[in-house]
C-alpha cells in the first residue's frame, strides 16, 4: 500500500521540478533550442525516411516545435497533431495539420485541429511519432504530463510499424526516473545538443 502512494508523489515532484526548469529558459534560449532541435530532428534517419510524422504544439516551456513543423512541411512530409479523443478518455487521435488547418483550444488548454474524422490517421499509417515529455532518463524512460496519453498511444508501437522519438530540452534529462509498469521507454530522444538512442 505504501508503495502505491510513495511512487506517484516522487513522479509528481520530478514533474514539477522539470516543468519549472524548462519554463525558466529565456525567449532567446527557447528560440535557439527550437532551431537546433529542428535541424537535428530532420537529420534523424527515421524522419528522413518518413512520409507521415506526428508532432505536437508546444506549451508550458516545451521545446517550441514551430521551426520543426515548418521544416517537415518544407521536406514534403505530412504532419499530424494529437487531438484528445472525444469519447475514449485518456486516448489521442492524430489529425492532419496543414498550414491553413483550423485550430481550437482543448480542455487542457492546448491548441489542436478541429475534429473531422476525414483527417484522422490510423496509427498503423503513422511512420514517426515525435512525443512530448517532461523528463527522460539514462535508459529512455519517459515521464509525461500525467495523463497517460502517450503511454496508451505507444502501447505495442512495434506492431503498428511506427517509430517513436522524444523531443525535449537538454535540461529535461535526469539520471533515473521511477518507472511504472505501464511506462513505455523510448528508443530515441532528440535534444538541441544530441540524439540519445537506446
Ligand atoms: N504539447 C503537448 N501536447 C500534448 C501533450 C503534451 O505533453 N504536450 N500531452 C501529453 O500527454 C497530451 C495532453 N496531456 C496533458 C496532461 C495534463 C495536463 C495538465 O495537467 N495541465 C494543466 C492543468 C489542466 C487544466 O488547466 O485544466 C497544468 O498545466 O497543470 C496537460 C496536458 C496531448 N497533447
Ligand atoms: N496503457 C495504459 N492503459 C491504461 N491506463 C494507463 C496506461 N498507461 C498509463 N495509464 C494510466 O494513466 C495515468 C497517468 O500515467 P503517467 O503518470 O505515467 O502519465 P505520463 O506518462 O506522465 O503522461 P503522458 O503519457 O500523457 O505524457 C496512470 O494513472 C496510469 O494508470
Amino acid at each position: 500500500m505504501t508503495k502505491i502512494q510513495l511512487i506517484p508523489s516522487l513522479r509528481q515532484e520530478i514533474r514539477q521540478r522539470i516543468r519549472q526548469r524548462r519554463r525558466q529558459l529565456t525567449p532567446a534560449e527557447q528560440h535557439l533550442c527550437a532551431e537546433r532541435a529542428a535541424e537535428r530532428m530532420l537529420t534523424y534517419q527515421p524522419v528522413v525516411d518518413a512520409s507521415t510524422v506526428a508532432v505536437f504544439l508546444s506549451f508550458d516551456g516545451e521545446l517550441d516545435t514551430t521551426p520543426l513543423i515548418r521544416a517537415l512541411w518544407k521536406a514534403g512530409k505530412s504532419v499530424y497533431l494529437p487531438v484528445l479523443h472525444p469519447f475514449s478518455k485518456g486516448n489521442l487521435l492524430f489529425l492532419r495539420y496543414h498550414q491553413n488547418s483550423h485550430l481550437v483550444m482543448n480542455r487542457l488548454k492546448i491548441l489542436e485541429p478541429e475534429l473531422d474524422v476525414r483527417n484522422v490517421l490510423p496509427l498503423d499509417r503513422l511512420d514517426v511519432l515525435i512525443a512530448p515529455l517532461v523528463a527522460f532518463d539514462e535508459q529512455g524512460q519517459r515521464l509525461g504530463m500525467g495523463g497517460g496519453f502517450y503511454d496508451r498511444t505507444l502501447q505495442n508501437w512495434q506492431q503498428h510499424g511506427l517509430w517513436p522519438v522524444g523531443l525535449a530540452h537538454d535540461c529535461q534529462h535526469v539520471a533515473a526516473l521511477p518507472a511504472e509498469q505501464w511506462d513505455i521507454p523510448l528508443p530515441a530522444v532528440v535534444t538541441p545538443s544530441r540524439i540519445w538512442e537506446w
